[in-house]
């Protein structure tokens, strides 16, 4: 009898997500190319105002699909201010797992089977996310207490449960990204800090 109702809420939960994953999926997907550039360009302002960007040097972001927000102008921004910048890489052995390699300009692309650009696996390019100073992190929904809803596939979450407090992780977003009061799960890791076009939010959650 426990189980089962235990078994009902742990569905509902899941299904509960989801429905929230595809409403707030189609919401980014309507906004226009100039919203979306828009939006982009007021994040940048905000995140390279950040202390944190400004003090350090070692930042992974990723490359926008499905509506996110564009990190385009942050990437330009961050290369002319000298910075390293990395990106997600599927792990090709360890299901659910990132790996984190350095991008430049010159640095090779390719689709990942999600469709989603990554640099060429190259092994000598790759940094302990554990080295990294700033995370900045895609989501599709997020509420006021740093919580954070991703595509399902779990990979950021077990990013930073493996890494320590010395990185900050940011999620930026369209502020029609934002969901009351996420149900979340005991695996979910909530973000320092979140930036929109409209705000900054941050939190001092102890990560250890
Ligand atoms: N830009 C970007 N890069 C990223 C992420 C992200 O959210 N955004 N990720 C963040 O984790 C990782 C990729 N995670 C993803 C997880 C699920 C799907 C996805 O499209 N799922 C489909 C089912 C597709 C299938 O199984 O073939 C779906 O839900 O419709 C995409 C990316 C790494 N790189
Ligand atoms: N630290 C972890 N260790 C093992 N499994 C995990 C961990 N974090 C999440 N998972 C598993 O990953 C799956 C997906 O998690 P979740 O739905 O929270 O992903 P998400 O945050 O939406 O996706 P993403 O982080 O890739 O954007 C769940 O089944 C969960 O059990």
């Amino acid at each position: 009898m426990f189980e089962d109702s235990h078994m009902d809420e742990t569905q509902s939960s899941e299904q509960l997500r989801q429905l929230i994953r595809r409403d707030i999926r189609s919401r980014r997907q309507t906004l226009s190319s100039r919203e979306q550039q828009h939006a982009a360009q007021c994040v940048c302002q905000r995140l390279l105002m950040h202390p944190q960007v400004k003090q350090h040097r070692h930042i992974a972001l990723y490359l926008s699909f499905d509506g996110e927000l564009s990190t385009k102008p942050l990437i330009e921004a961050l290369w002319r201010q000298g910075k390293q910048l990395y990106l997600p890489v599927l792990h090709p052995f360890c299901h659910g797992h990132l790996l984190f390699q350095q991008y430049s300009a010159h640095t090779p692309l390719v689709a990942n089977r999600f469709n989603i650009l990554e640099p060429k696996l190259n092994c000598s390019q790759i940094l302990p996310a554990n080295q990294l100073d700033i995370l900045v992190m895609p989501l599709v929904a997020f509420d006021q207490y740093g919580n954070r809803l991703g595509m399902g596939g779990g990979f950021y979450d077990r990013t930073l449960s493996s890494i320590s407090n010395n990185v900050t992780s940011i999620g930026i977003a369209h502020d029609s990204q934002r969901y009351p009061n996420l149900p979340i799960e005991t695996w979910d890791q909530p973000l320092d800090c979140i930036i929109t076009p409209s705000r900054l939010w941050e939190w001092t959650h102890k990560r250890v």
